[in-house]
């Protein structure tokens, strides 16, 4: 089974983060984004998802973590990205609930398993995420 490529982008607004519903289990959180295309390096897929996902033009972003992931059905290496400034007003193109939490409260929501050093960093100090 080859890795699959996935690109995700935190939204931060002031102390806040957008999250959203994941697709097929419902009670788990996700950052926007999705898998890289054949043809596309790992910043175009992110700007595709987000464009496709919750309508925004991402204008100011910086790599933020790589984690590479294998479990029993799937092999993944993601790239969190943070997003501090974007054209358009977030909302879910799909349909899917999604809430701006603050970042202090993410411990309250459930995320993949593979997100959990991000969420670790993306707790402990705000400040550097700038
Ligand atoms: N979007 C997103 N996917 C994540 C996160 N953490 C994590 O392990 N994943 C996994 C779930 C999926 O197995 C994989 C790809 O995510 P996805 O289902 O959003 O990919 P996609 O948007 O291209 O999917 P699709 O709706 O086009 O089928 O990455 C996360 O925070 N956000
Ligand atoms: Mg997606």
């Amino acid at each position: 089974m080859n890795y699959t490529k996935v690109a995700i982008g935190i939204l931060l607004k002031k102390n806040k983060v957008y999250i959203t519903k994941g697709k097929y289990k419902k009670n788990i959180w996700e950052f926007p984004g999705g898998k890289v295309k054949k043809h596309e390096n790992i910043v175009h897929a992110l700007k595709r998802e987000l464009l496709e996902e919750v309508g925004i033009l991402i204008l100011k972003f910086r790599f933020f973590k790589y984690v590479k992931y294998i479990s029993l059905k799937k092999k993944l290496k993601l790239y969190f990205f943070l997003i501090n400034k974007w054209k358009g007003e977030p909302y879910s193109k799909e349909g899917h609930v999604y809430i701006w939490i603050f970042l202090y409260n993410l411990k309250f929501f459930n995320f993949p398993l593979a997100n959990d050093s991000v969420i670790h960093l993306l707790k402990k100090d705000i400040h550097f995420l700038k």
